[in-house]
């Protein structure tokens, strides 16, 4: 059984808590903090229990052929890789003033850092939690100082086979014995396409490791699968946000606009309500349906009284007055009438003899 696990200042993961939405704002500010700073107002109004950014540290992250690679793509914001990422990237005192300002709007803030330069910022900005990206679910060196904070670490598995997972957990449990840890399932493909994102994985994750929250980060568009995943249990959920799908940039067409954001985390928690429990009982709210359209027990002949009840004296039907209830028809068959009952009429309670 899960130990129940405080993401952020008084919101916990665990069985009996609401689902932990992260809105990943990931570079979806076009490298503007203005935009940035409405991400994270979007995530606020629009429910989130957390907003999410990356962090990198250039020359930490990618080495120097990667960033000189040209990058003549349409969502590019420089001619190499280096150039587009420098674009993207805010500086640290950005960063921090960002932190500001979601915890201005009483936001929680935190990031994935990307290599152990950004990793060291994000725990002295003492953010509630760290994420790990796909990218680096299987950079142990990064994963173990990341669980050296002791911090809880949110992990995401796209691109990622099961050993790697396995050596993943690992990594972490070494270091936390008990793991302070969310895996999510996740597929590193965007927009990602429905029968890519393979749900059934979060299965896979409860079965293999029993003290891990298990959750899905998506790439999916619109988000009829996230809900999907709320519904097969998922713990945490991510999605990216935007104020423009069409805008340029690799994750836009995988992310929600303001309105859609807003109405997911509602139906998220709608999903929550509808999981209810796993006891099936007539409900309070079914009694007056069951008062009009219940089945109970009718004299299918007129019957006298003394008569032993067969099958073929009774059947059910929405009757007035509501009799016997229809599944009690076992145990009504070999009882004898106290009194006559008309063909068409309900056979009551009293009107059988009980030995
Ligand atoms: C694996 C990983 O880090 N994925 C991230 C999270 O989903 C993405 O946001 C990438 O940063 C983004 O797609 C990169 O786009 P470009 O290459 O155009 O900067
Ligand atoms: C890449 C990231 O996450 P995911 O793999 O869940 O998209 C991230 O958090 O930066």
């Amino acid at each position: 059984m899960t130990k129940n696990l405080e993401l952020c200042s008084g919101k916990y993961v665990g069985n009996g808590y609401p689902c932990f939405i992260i809105a990943e704002v990931g570079q979806n500010h076009q490298g503007n903090i203005d935009i940035a700073k409405m991400l994270i107002e979007t995530a606020k109004k629009g429910g989130a229990d957390c907003v999410k950014f990356q962090k990198s540290h250039l020359n930490s992250k990618f080495n120097a052929a990667a960033l000189a690679r040209k990058y003549h793509e349409t969502n590019s914001w420089g001619e190499t890789y280096g150039d587009h990422k420098s674009y993207l990237e805010f500086s640290v005192d950005q960063f921090i003033e960002l932190q500001t300002f979601a915890h201005s709007i009483n936001i929680p803030f935190t990031a994935s850092p990307m290599d152990e330069v950004s990793l060291e910022l994000l725990n002295s900005m003492d953010v509630p939690f760290i994420k790990i990206g796909s990218g680096d679910a299987n950079n142990f060196p990064l994963l173990r100082k990341a669980a050296e904070t002791g911090r809880p670490i949110v992990l995401s598995t796209g691109m990622q086979s099961m050993s790697s997972i396995r050596n993943a957990v690992s990594a972490i449990t070494e270091v936390q014995r008990r793991p302070r840890l969310c895996l999510l399932q996740c597929t590193s493909s965007y927009p990602t396409p429905p029968n890519q994102a393979h749900l059934r994985v979060m299965e896979t994750f409860r079965k293999e490791f029993p003290d891990v929250h298990i959750g899905y980060s998506g790439h999916e568009k619109g988000y009829a699968i996230s809900l999907a995943a709320v519904a097969l249990g998922a713990k945490v959920i991510e999605r990216h946000i935007t104020f423009d799908k069409t805008a340029k940039g690799s994750d836009h067409t995988c992310s929600l606009e303001p309105e859609e954001f807003t109405r997911f985390v509602k139906d998220v928690r709608e999903v929550e309500a509808a999981l209810g429990n796993p006891d099936k009982v007539p409900l309070p709210c079914e009694y007056p349906v069951i008062k009009k359209l219940g089945k109970t027990l009718v004299a299918t002949k007129d019957l006298s009284a003394g008569t032993i009840l067969n099958q073929s004296d009774i059947v059910a039907k929405v009757a007035e007055p509501q009799g016997i209830s229809a599944e009690n028809i076992l145990s009504v068959i070999g009882k004898k009438l106290l009194k006559d009952v008309k063909c068409d009429e309900s056979i009551l309670f009293h009107d059988l003899l009980y030995e």
